[in-house]
């Protein structure tokens, strides 16, 4: 498969900050890539660079097969981008704004009324009349998207789009992203791994301008995250706590309240088989036994955690 984006040894310095070092990157052309990483990573400088706005210190970046610093018009406008803070005409409706954008790619007529159209309907915004001053976040965060898509890009530059909604609006633009599975890549940028989880296959993470990982999900998941159990007793959880510790399938234990003992494990069948036994053997009750997966959140604290 063909790489939408591709950086290789990319480095930013705003004089003598450095602010990404040495990123390698690679978005296959078809994928919803989530870019997390905290506040002040790089995210938004590593968009400037692919869009061209900002030029490389060293190392190169490529897209959609071209030098982003090189990229001629016919590129740029297979590209469909949209900023962090996003401006709006507010006087106009959405079906002129969306006109008005399509014009500036030189659309009119039919085709702009037919796209224009189908990008409401994406955007749930097809029966609303009200001026886009009198919008919800999330609508106009909608919208904005659409409008990244007039010019039906291959690829689409989100930075942060769901990063100043609730939980609604966050849906709503998650489901229109998801939405776009199969039509064009999406490579968006944020700080919640919720969304990365719940619409994204590949995910890269970035800490303090280095790149920490780069994977599908899965995969990440698999290679960072290990099984772990949650046992609850009703008496003696300090002594059964460090009795687990003891084990060869425990690599790591943690008390929670009251009689709780999260355990991360090696090895979850011989755990289950023996932590009744020794729970009995205290004469201890076993309130509740608990197998679970770490999630993307562990591996993301595991990852950019160290030394915070
Ligand atoms: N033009 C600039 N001049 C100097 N420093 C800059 C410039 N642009 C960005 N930086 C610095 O580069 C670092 C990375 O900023 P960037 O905006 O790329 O991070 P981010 O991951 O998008 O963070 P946030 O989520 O806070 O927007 C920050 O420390 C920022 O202050």
């Amino acid at each position: 498969m063909s790489a939408a984006i591709r950086a290789a040894g990319l480095t930013k310095s705003y004089g003598r900050k450095l602010v990404l070092d040495s990123l390698d990157l690679d978005v296959e052309e078809g994928s919803i890539f989530g870019f997390l990483g905290p506040n002040g990573a790089g995210k938004t400088t590593t968009l400037r660079l692919t869009t061209g706005l900002a030029r490389p210190t060293k190392g190169s970046i490529q897209v959609l097969g071209h030098d982003a610093r090189a990229a001629g018009n016919a590129v740029r406008s297979a590209i469909g981008y949209l900023p962090d803070v996003p401006a709006f005409y507010e006087w106009m409706t959405a079906p002129e704004f969306l006109s008005f954008a399509g014009g500036l790619f030189g659309m009119s007529g039919s085709a702009l009324h037919d796209r224009t159209s189908m990008l409401l309907d994406l955007a749930g915004l097809t029966d609303v009349q009200t001026k886009i001053g009198g919008y919800s976040r999330g609508m106009k965060q909608r919208l904005g998207i659409a409008q990244a898509l007039i010019n039906a890009p291959r690829l689409l530059l989100l930075d942060e789009p769901t990063s100043a909604l609730d939980p609604m609006g966050r849906k709503g633009v998650l489901d229109m992203i998801a939405s776009l599975r199969g039509r064009t890549t999406v490579f968006f940028s944020t700080h919640i791994l919720s969304d990365v989880e719940r619409v994204c296959d590949t995910v890269a993470i970035l800490d303090r301008g280095r790149m920490v990982a780069q994977a599908p999900i899965d995969e990440l998941k698999a290679r960072y995250g290990k099984e772990k159990v949650v046992v609850e007793v009703t008496e003696n959880a300090d002594e059964l706590a460090k009795e687990f510790g003891e084990r060869p399938w425990a690599t790591a234990i943690a008390r929670g309240a009251l009689g709780s003992i999260e355990i991360t494990v090696t090895d979850l069948g011989a755990a289950q088989h023996d932590i009744p036994a020794i729970v009995a053997a205290r004469d201890s009750g076993l309130a509740r036994l608990e197998a679970g997966e770490i999630g993307l959140e562990e591996v993301f604290v595991e990852l950019v955690g160290g030394g915070r």
